[in-house]
């Protein structure tokens, strides 16, 4: 298995629109005062700044975790370098949620080790807590509120200073292109917007690491775009570190820095997009370009689509209820 860092082709920050093909609002924006602290994608593929070894934002050891008699993660091992996108990608139930859910707190670890930028989850939750900033799954934000009241409630819980918080609101409002739409009820907003202002809620404590699970689930291609472009622009402005779920090879492929595939709650593959295409390439010998789903089904003995079908009916239904409140 490849670790091979090497910059990749195309799907560079700079050569995607950025324009919210939506809302015709420009991605923008770094909020709050954190420091930048990692290089725009293509920049960065090198991973060692200076010949100093990368901070770790996350690092999980051996981590196992189990609903009763059913594992959903096996053993897992995984390091998220500061500043990059990283991908865990699999099928519904390969674990994926379960592990973020241990990185965010939300989930105890009951073995292995978990941290985040250093600090042990297990020990020290409130200082993980107050680096990070996690779009759940399942539709946070409340229908009956406007997008800015739904932010500052963020802002309130996350402890944003009252005197900057209006700034801060509207910053990250501004950041998600909702600056127009700000005092609208989120009930009237389309898919998109609804996830778009999920990420504002994250975005809201200027987050170092922002944790995303299926961000874009259920979304049509623009409004996934979109997602997207809000994404990697405040990235690139403010150098957070991102850790996203999806199920989306291709989403994969053209915006995360490295990728785990995860399949019955373990890693089975981990390099960026490119090297581990590459691999396969090289190993098939036969002059096909595979994609990320031709690896996946390499490690993994089937497609996505075919392993999603082995999900549980709790992951299927899950995953089902997300897409039809966001389309
Ligand atoms: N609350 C729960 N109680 C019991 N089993 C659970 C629970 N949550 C998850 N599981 C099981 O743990 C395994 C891993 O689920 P998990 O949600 O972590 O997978 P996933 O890769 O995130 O899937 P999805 O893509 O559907 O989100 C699955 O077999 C799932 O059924």
């Amino acid at each position: 298995m490849s670790h091979d860092d090497e910059p990749r082709e195309g799907a560079a920050d700079g050569d995607r629109p950025r324009e919210d093909a939506v809302h015709g609002e420009r991605p923008c924006a770094v909020i709050g005062d954190r420091p930048r602290e990692g290089a725009a994608k293509g920049d960065r593929e090198g991973g060692v700044d200076g010949g100093r070894a990368p901070e770790e934002a996350v690092t999980v050891t051996g981590l196992r975790y189990a609903f009763g008699r059913s594992t959903a993660v096996d053993g897992l091992d995984l390091t998220v370098t500061a500043g990059e996108v990283f991908g865990l990608l699999g099928p519904n139930g390969a674990g994926k949620t379960t592990a973020i859910r241990c990185v965010t707190t939300l989930l105890p670890v009951p073995a292995g080790m978990v941290k985040v930028f250093g600090h042990d989850v297990s020990t020290d939750r409130m200082a993980v807590r107050r680096l990070l900033g996690y779009v759940p799954q399942q539709l946070s934000a409340d229908s009956s509120l406007t997008g800015r009241e739904n932010v500052s409630l963020f802002a309130r819980v996350f402890d944003v200073p009252r005197r900057e918080r209006a700034e801060r609101v509207a910053q990250a409002l501004e950041a998600v292109g909702l600056a127009e739409a700000a005092d609208r009820m989120a009930g009237t907003y389309s898919g998109g917007m609804v996830r778009r202002l999920e990420l504002a809620q994250a975005l809201v404590s200027a987050p170092r690491l922002l944790i995303l699970d299926e961000p874009t689930i259920g979304l049509d291609p623009i409004a996934r775009t979109g997602v997207w472009d809000h994404i990697m622009a405040v990235r690139a402005a403010s150098g957070m570190t991102v850790l996203v779920t999806t199920h989306y090879m291709d989403e994969a492929d053209q915006y995360c820095d490295r990728v785990a595939l995860m399949h019955q709650g373990r890693v089975r593959a981990l390099g960026t997009p490119r090297s581990l295409t590459d691999d396969l390439r090289a190993r098939l010998g036969d002059g096909s370009s595979p994609t990320l789903e031709d690896v996946f089904r390499d490690v993994a003995g089937g497609s996505l689509d075919d392993l999603d079908k082995g999900g549980e009916f709790r992951d299927v239904r899950r995953t089902r209820n997300t897409a039809a409140r966001v389309g």
